[in-house]
């Protein structure tokens, strides 16, 4: 019989090495069954974190380097038996199979594969031994001149462990409950089937993501603007706070999302599609939450593909938009009113560089010191801000990387 979530990792592999990211390449996998979906999406994700891993291990047991499509076979069943504890003649008879199954050259090419994963299967203490799957170096260079080589090597670690599952509560809410106030559950945990999901007694939410709506720390019966609100998460605990939240998303297909996840909680909010730089309230807002575009590589951990299928172009528009962004927030702000800019990135350009140009632009922003429970020692900034990593946490299981910053716009500024 065919392994069908094999073969269908192998698939959003090959999307992914023609530059998709997973969810792009989910169609690739429609007529499989759910269960076997899932399956083939997880798989795909924990070869793309140990890509490189895995070629350093199989390189010296390869005469010369096979044809695509073998060499993601070979990645495949190196990664399931020594990472996912796999048992060995499982792997490699699948990995056979799925050689012979490619036709002639895979006919060909059995043998060795049979032979190749037969050493890979004796290697765990070499396996054990390389380190994790390295960013690129445009990513790289900017982490690791922000914050050094050990936490570089951390958070390349962090993302090779993935990530757990995080809750926002709103109701009664499985899963061990963390410091700042989310809940955790294993990774790979099957949402719709946990209790609570229908009523909307919680959302899925990374921990480090939940902290920027705790920062803007919102009070019952103020308007509140999320200007970038899709697919909503932020959108749910400022309502879920008693907020009147008008929430913006440029994409009409992403913002439905918004109104999905807002009936399933029980939750209303003023939904408007359109850019946000265009849309003006009738009058200023008490306070504006900015959680831009981006390069979201702080959510690596989730989207592994992201190191392999992106190279840093498009950053300087990217960081030209979010500035344009924070001066169209902080005129549509009540003087005195509050807003929180946020990014799930682990590029200073996109945050604690934003930061300093913001403040020289606008005389009279001061910076709010974070004040919501269950802050680390380690996690403000000298400015202010919050600064997430995903090798924070190591012992409960990391966050997704953010960078956060509750601004005062000044009372005398009109
Ligand atoms: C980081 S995501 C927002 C995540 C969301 N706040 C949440 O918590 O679920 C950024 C969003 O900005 C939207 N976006 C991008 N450019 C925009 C613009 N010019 N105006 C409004 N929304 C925009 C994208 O469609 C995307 O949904």
């Amino acid at each position: 019989m065919r392994d069908q979530a094999r073969d269908g990792a192998l698939r959003l592999l090959a999307a992914v090495e023609d530059g998709a990211t997973l969810d792009e390449a989910a169609p690739l996998t429609e007529g499989l069954s759910p269960a076997d979906r899932a399956r083939a999406r997880r798989l795909a994700r924990e070869v793309l974190r140990r890509i490189d891993r895995a070629d350093a291990l199989l390189t010296p047991f390869l005469a010369r380097r096979p044809r695509p499509q073998i060499m993601r076979i070979l990645r495949l069943a190196t990664v399931e038996m020594l990472a996912l504890d796999e048992a060995p003649h499982g792997a490699v008879n699948a990995a056979v199979t799925l050689t012979r199954a490619l036709g002639g050259k895979g006919q060909a090419a059995s043998g060795m594969v049979n032979a190749v994963l037969r050493k890979v299967a004796a290697s765990d203490q070499v396996w054990a031994a390389l380190p994790p799957q390295r960013l690129p170096d445009w990513l790289r260079k900017p982490v690791s001149a922000a914050w050094g080589e050990a936490v570089t090597r951390a958070i390349e670690a962090a993302h090779e462990a993935g990530a757990p599952l995080d809750l926002t509560p709103r109701g009664e809410t499985p899963g061990e409950a963390l410091p700042t106030g989310s809940h955790r559950l294993p990774a790979g945990t099957q949402v719709s089937a946990l209790p609570g999901y229908a009523a909307g007694d919680w959302w899925v939410q990374d921990a480090a993501a939940a902290m920027a709506v705790r920062l803007l720390d919102p009070k019952p019966g103020e308007r509140i603007a999320d200007l970038c609100a899709a697919p909503g998460g932020k959108t749910l605990q400022l309502a879920a706070a008693g907020a009147e939240v008008t929430a913006l998303d440029i994409s009409p297909s992403r913002l439905g999302r918004v109104a999905e996840n807002l009936a399933r909680c029980g939750l209303a909010a003023e939904l408007v599609a359109g850019d946000a730089l265009d849309w003006r309230p009738p009058q200023p807002m008490d306070a504006v939450l900015l959680d831009a575009p981006c390069s979201a590589t702080g959510t690596i951990r989730r989207h592994p593909e992201l190191p392999l299928i992106r190279d840093g172009a498009g950053l300087a528009e990217l960081t030209e938009l979010q500035a344009h962004m924070i001066d169209h927030a902080l005129s549509i702000l009540k003087p005195g009113g509050r807003m929180v800019y946020a990014t799930c990135s682990l590029l200073p350009a996109e945050g604690e560089d934003q930061l300093t140009a913001a403040l020289a632009r606008h005389p009279g922003l001061t910076v709010l010191p974070p004040q919501a429970a269950g802050i680390g020692p380690d996690w403000t900034t000298a400015q202010g801000a919050l600064r997430l990593r995903p090798d924070m946490w190591p012992e409960r299981g990391g966050m997704d990387g953010f960078f956060i910053v509750c601004l005062r716009k000044s009372a005398e500024q009109t």
